[in-house]
């Protein structure tokens, strides 16, 4: 083959097979970095030409005003699209991030007002502070290399944050504690969280390969494919059988009043209209739009406080500030305990509010957002978008742009945040686009801050948490983004 045409850095485009072996190439060892780089040497936005064959073109980028336009302004004109539909149907079904039209348009009313109704903020919050003492405290009590003297305890804190997350969510979208985290981990038989995690990534790989491709790999159950329908199949055991429960209990009335996303879904339903598919897709979307998002911020938090402790020490020095009295704080060292913050006190954090814009800003827990055009439209980069054509936008590569950040945008600086009159700085949704902008922007935004603050305060202000030398840490090529190899940490129990 002779290169036709080297459009960017790397990314060389054969004929027949188009850009796709240097996507494929990139796609296992640093997927976001590579496209970081075609979207800055080409000006914020390129045309990925995938195979001739294969229906695999897109465009690629990280324009704040093409973000706006197709997000916002001319919203009507950008749908998900079949192939995306299909790309998540085992995993989300006709779940509200994977439909359009009256369908989503439906489900976004529903449940706006379910997660707005009086007393569901609180049930939340009640629920973390009592998975955060009875559970993830004791399984930190027992890592910590303070209590020992046995040699370093090092434990994985993306593996340990990541199974609280997905209890809690459960707790609050299904209405139990499956128990994935448990202090005895031999004693946690439950797969599902692992199910999540595989699917993610191996759903990946059907946005690099050409659909006719994964669909006759689908077909004959061969590699990742494989590993989707084994998965699938251990999640839709574990939620149909929590939907066939919920409904079972439903003719109970105090049932009525549990406030679980599910339940009240299923009160709100007068004519029970919603078959066990719809609810199955309703609350796997649920749980896999509470999990991966805040688990991934908590363990990106983390890593970056510990290899920058000049912003520790200034998130702690707030925490004493803010919130005084001995009953909302525990002691250090003299028994653990959440610290519990009233709304304003919470909102007076704002070290720790920058902290986590900070951490959203380099390592968005939602990488990737894929749409697709239904009539012919010109973006504000001059780019021509045919019908049917796919527009991809890279958060990550947005939240690493000079334009937007300044010289210094790929330096953790919480401080960017914080205006001189001490306050946060407001940044337009279609600048930060982690919780995306416009009609289809998250729901979830408040309830997320909420926990992050929560969670995060109570970490640290009870430990502190030390790399273990020698890792290496990056983001897993995944539709979510998770570390590839984890975290690795020492634990110690604060002692000041
Ligand atoms: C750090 C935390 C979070 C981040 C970064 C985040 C980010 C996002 C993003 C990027 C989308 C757009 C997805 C798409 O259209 O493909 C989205 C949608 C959504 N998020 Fe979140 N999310 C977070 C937490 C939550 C939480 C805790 C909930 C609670 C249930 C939630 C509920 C939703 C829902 C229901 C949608 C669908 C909105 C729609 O399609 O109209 N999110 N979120």
């Amino acid at each position: 083959f002779i290169a036709k045409k080297k459009s960017c850095y790397s990314a060389v485009e054969w004929p027949v097979v188009g850009m796709l072996p240097a996507l494929l190439c990139n796609a296992t060892t640093d997927l976001h970095g590579f496209i970081t780089r075609l979207v800055k040497e080409s000006g914020g936005t390129f045309l990925f030409k995938g195979p001739c064959f294969a229906n695999l073109d897109f465009v690629v980028t990280s324009d704040p005003m093409n973000a706006h336009h197709v997000f916002s302004k001319n919203f009507a004109n950008y749908g998900k699209g079949e192939d995306f539909k299909a790309m998540f149907e085992e995993l989300f079904g006709e779940g509200i991030v994977n439909s359009d039209g009256e369908s989503w348009r439906f489900q976004r009313q529903r449940i706006h007002s379910l997660l707005s109704k009086q007393g569901f903020e609180n049930y939340v919050m009640k629920t973390l502070h009592q998975k955060m003492e009875g559970t993830l405290f004791r399984v930190l009590d027992d890592a910590c290399n303070s209590t020992r003297g046995l040699g370093t305890v090092e434990v994985d804190i993306q593996d340990v944050v990541s199974r609280f997350m997905f209890d809690n969510i459960c707790m609050w979208v299904l209405g139990f504690d499956p128990g994935y985290l448990c202090v005895d981990r031999q004693l946690s038989t439950f797969s599902c969280g692992k199910a999540f995690d595989e699917i993610e990534e191996a759903i990946i790989y059907r946005h690099i390969v050409p659909r006719s491709i994964w669909e006759l790999q689908k077909r004959f159950g061969i590699g990742s494919e494989k590993k989707i329908s084994q998965s699938t199949k251990v999640l839709d055991d574990f939620l149909y059988d929590v939907v066939k429960t919920k409904k079972q209990e439903l003719h109970k009335e105090e049932q009525h009043q549990q406030l679980d996303l599910l339940t009240q879904w299923l009160v709100a339903d007068q004519k029970r209209e919603s078959s066990d598919k719809f609810l199955r897709d309703i609350g796997v979307t649920l749980v896999a739009a509470g999990r991966d998002t805040v688990s991934s911020a908590i363990t990106w938090l983390l890593w970056l406080v510990a290899t920058h402790p000049e912003d520790e020490r200034k998130i702690l020095e707030e925490i004493e500030r803010v919130v005084t009295t001995a009953t909302q704080r525990p002691t250090p060292g003299e028994g653990l305990g959440v610290l519990l913050i009233s709304n304003d006190d919470m909102n007076r954090l704002v070290y720790l509010h920058a902290t986590i814009c900070e951490t959203l800003r380099l390592y968005p827990p939602a990488p990737f957002e894929l749409r697709c055009a239904i009539e012919d439209d010109v973006l504000p980069s001059d780019h021509r978008i045919h019908k049917g054509t796919r527009v991809l936008f890279s958060i990550y590569s947005m939240g690493r742009m000079e334009e937007i950040w300044g010289k210094d945008c790929l330096e953790f600086k919480p401080q960017r945040w914080i205006s001189k009159q001490g306050g946060i700085i407001h940044i337009p949704s279609y600048k930060f686009m982690n919780f995306l902008a416009g009609p289809r922007s998250c729901l979830g935004k408040m309830l997320s801050f909420m926990q992050l603050k929560f969670i995060v305060s109570s970490l640290l202000w009870n430990y502190k948490f030390d790399m273990v030398e020698g890792q290496l840490v990056k983001p897993l090529a995944s539709i979510m983004l998770p570390m590839e190899n984890g975290l690795k940490m020492k634990v110690f129990k604060r002692d000041v």
